[in-house]
């Protein structure tokens, strides 16, 4: 599906930090969560997710994270309610992550780092027919972010860390199914931050609401380690370059609040 092809390849080099000023760069993302100066929202709902493992259809090595790819040609796979006003399509999530567990998130809580962060993305389609159009538009996307801790194995990332040593170069791709998402979720939901930012690749379309949730989840050292097993490079390639360190560096806040929807 277009929702992770061409948006994320151009320019994605390790250490891609993309050009510095952002047309009318604002509200650009990741960004340091600053909590004491997060402001509690009473309106903000319960995320409401509802997720269908059948559109799950591909996992690919797109030269900078990977991506799992969902069917987004029906309403099968949504998020609404939280800070939402619409219902919003599932189109794939992927993950950054660093060459060691002392830092990979993009996002940070009170500056600190979290050895990686999953990335739900999904694209208005209330407003929208497609993931290209959604992405250019001001309430086009919604992407939920969660950390990554070292800890437990993961059991439901297992069937995912297992299918990556087939794509271990870039623009290798390999049939994924029946991979419900919401396995990769915190146990709380209901407690989350959230502002308006960007893309954090290629083309930094300042077209996001992330909801980035207060709970972590935990998992395997060695799990993460597969992580830091695929490749930025292709196979043709001589020199072969980890792909490590896949995210972008914190941004100014410009003035924007972000809202917490706990106390
Ligand atoms: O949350 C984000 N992570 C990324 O790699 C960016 C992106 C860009 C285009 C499509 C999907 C994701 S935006
Ligand atoms: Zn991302």
């Amino acid at each position: 599906t277009a929702c992770s092809s061409k948006y994320v390849l151009s320019q994605m080099h390790p250490m891609w930090q993309g050009p510095l000023a952002v047309p009318g760069g604002d509200r650009q993302s990741p960004i340091d969560i600053v909590v004491r100066k997060s402001v509690f929202d009473s309106e903000l709902k319960p995320l409401v997710t509802d997720y269908d493992p059948d559109t799950c259809q591909q996992i690919w090595n797109n030269g900078y994270s990977f991506l799992v790819e969902y069917d987004d040609t029906t309403d099968k796979s949504t998020l609404k309610g939280g800070p939402l006003q619409d219902k919003f399509r599932l189109c794939q999530f992927h993950f950054h992550w660093g060459e060691s567990n002392a830092w990979g998130s993009e996002h940070t809580v009170d500056r600190r780092l979290f050895p990686a962060e999953l990335h739900l993305v999904h694209w208005n389609s209330d407003k929208y027919s497609l993931f290209e159009e959604a992405v250019m538009e001001d309430n086009g996307l919604a992407v939920i972010g969660v950390f990554l801790k070292v800890g437990k194995r993961h059991e439901g990332l297992q069937k995912l860390v297992d299918a990556l040593p087939t794509i271990r170069h870039k623009d290798s791709v390999v049939e994924f199914t029946r991979f419900d998402p919401a396995c990769l979720l915190p146990t709380n939901t209901d407690d989350y931050w959230t502002y308006h930012g960007s893309l954090t690749t290629p083309p930094l379309t300042e077209s996001v609401s992330w909801i980035v949730m207060k709970q972590h989840i935990e998992v395997s050292h060695d799990q993460l380690a597969v992580f830091r097993s695929l490749l930025f490079t292709s196979a043709e390639e001589e020199v072969q370059k980890s792909m490590v360190n896949n995210f972008r560096v914190q941004q100014p806040l410009r003035g924007r609040t972000v809202r917490s929807s706990f106390t």
